[in-house]
């Protein structure tokens, strides 16, 4: 399975863990990180055997370089302990609390896995967590929520839940869920770790998924979650740097290069200065850029 530090989540693909079609071909898509539903998505009938056929996959299913994230049962259920203890064994990149409204639901997770790990051989702290953030009580303990383990890679705002909570619902502008994502893009960025917005439901609402993509990448967040395969081309769309984008971060990595030959961290470059906080947004353009097949090995942007 990939690493889980430091790598590109644009795309967090839910699959619905009871269904074998799905869980099979999920890896087909190109998502950069699939996430396997044990919760919302499995009827309480189907559980049990959501659980058994996400591990058989795990264990004979190649997903290629994509993430792996399991999305378990909350800790009010009777699901929890099982789900938590079946996905270390399977040898999971990352567990996704949901409902987290507390460190304390972080913390007890971060000890059931580290006492999984321990029961099933694998390496201690190699499973990663996530908690996702899906009411009013989770948004104002997202900065707690988002430190309160090594292992946390991320928080993610679910908005379903969040305005069913907040005796709202989804709006097309997105005006009710602005604290929201504020506070957890906040609470993600103080912790150094990543942020996902919400799923967007219509699928039939082109423009309008167009529209909240490109909004929330401009507030910052790393990536979203999604329900359906069609959404990820999209998404990657919006998180494409332009051609001018990608000349401009290759232009300041190599100016930056040739000041700290001369001994200096900061330049200017065509009358802007350049400074670290630059370098790494050029960094993490060229990243981008390098994920989208946009330029060659040396960093040139490709004509298509
Ligand atoms: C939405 C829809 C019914 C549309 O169906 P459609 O039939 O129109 O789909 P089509 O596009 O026609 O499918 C074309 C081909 O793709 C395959 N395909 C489709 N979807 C796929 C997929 N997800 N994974 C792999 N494969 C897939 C399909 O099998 C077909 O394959 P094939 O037949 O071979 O051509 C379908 O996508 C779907 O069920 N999605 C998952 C729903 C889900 O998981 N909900 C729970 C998570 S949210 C939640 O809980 C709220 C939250 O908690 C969230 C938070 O916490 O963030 C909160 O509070 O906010
Ligand atoms: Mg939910």
């Amino acid at each position: 399975m990939a690493e889980s530090e430091e790598r590109l989540r644009r795309t967090m693909m839910f699959v619905p863990g009871n269904n074998p079609a799905m869980v099979k071909d999920a890896g087909i898509y190109g998502a950069d990180s699939i996430m396997f539903d044990l919760e919302d998505a499995v009827s309480l009938p189907e559980k049990d055997a959501a659980r058994v056929l996400v591990y058989e996959a795990l264990q004979s299913q190649d997903y290629g370089e994509a993430e792996l994230v399991v999305r378990v049962n909350g800790q009010d259920t009777p699901f929890y302990d099982n789900d938590v203890k079946a996905m270390v064994k399977a040898g999971i990149d990352v567990i996704r609390l949901p409902k987290a409204e507390s460190a304390a639901m972080v913390e007890k997770l971060d000890q059931d896995v580290a006492a999984a790990e321990k029961e099933f051989g694998r390496e201690a702290g190699s499973i990663h967590i996530m908690a996702a953030i899906e009411s009013a009580k989770g948004v104002l303990q997202a900065p707690e929520i988002a430190a309160a383990s090594d292992r946390m890679i991320g928080v993610a705002l679910s908005a379903e839940d969040y305005t069913t909570d907040m005796k709202t619902h989804r709006y097309p502008d997105g005006q009710e869920l602005l604290f929201a994502r504020n506070m957890v893009l906040h609470a993600a960025r103080a912790a150094g770790i990543a942020a996902f917005d919400t799923v967007f439901t219509n699928m039939d609402d082109t423009e309008g998924f167009y529209r909240e993509t490109a909004y929330i990448h401009q507030l910052g967040f790393d990536g979203k979650s999604l329900v359906n395969p069609r959404q990820i081309v999209m998404v990657n769309k919006v998180y494409e740097p332009t051609e001018a984008e990608i000349s401009n971060a290759k232009n300041v990595i190599n100016a930056i290069q040739e000041a700290k030959l001369k001994g200096s961290g900061v330049i200017s470059m065509n009358g802007q200065m350049v400074d670290r906080p630059v370098v790494l947004r050029a960094q993490r353009v060229m990243k981008l850029a390098k994920a989208s097949n946009l330029v060659d090995e040396e960093g040139n942007y490709i004509e298509k």
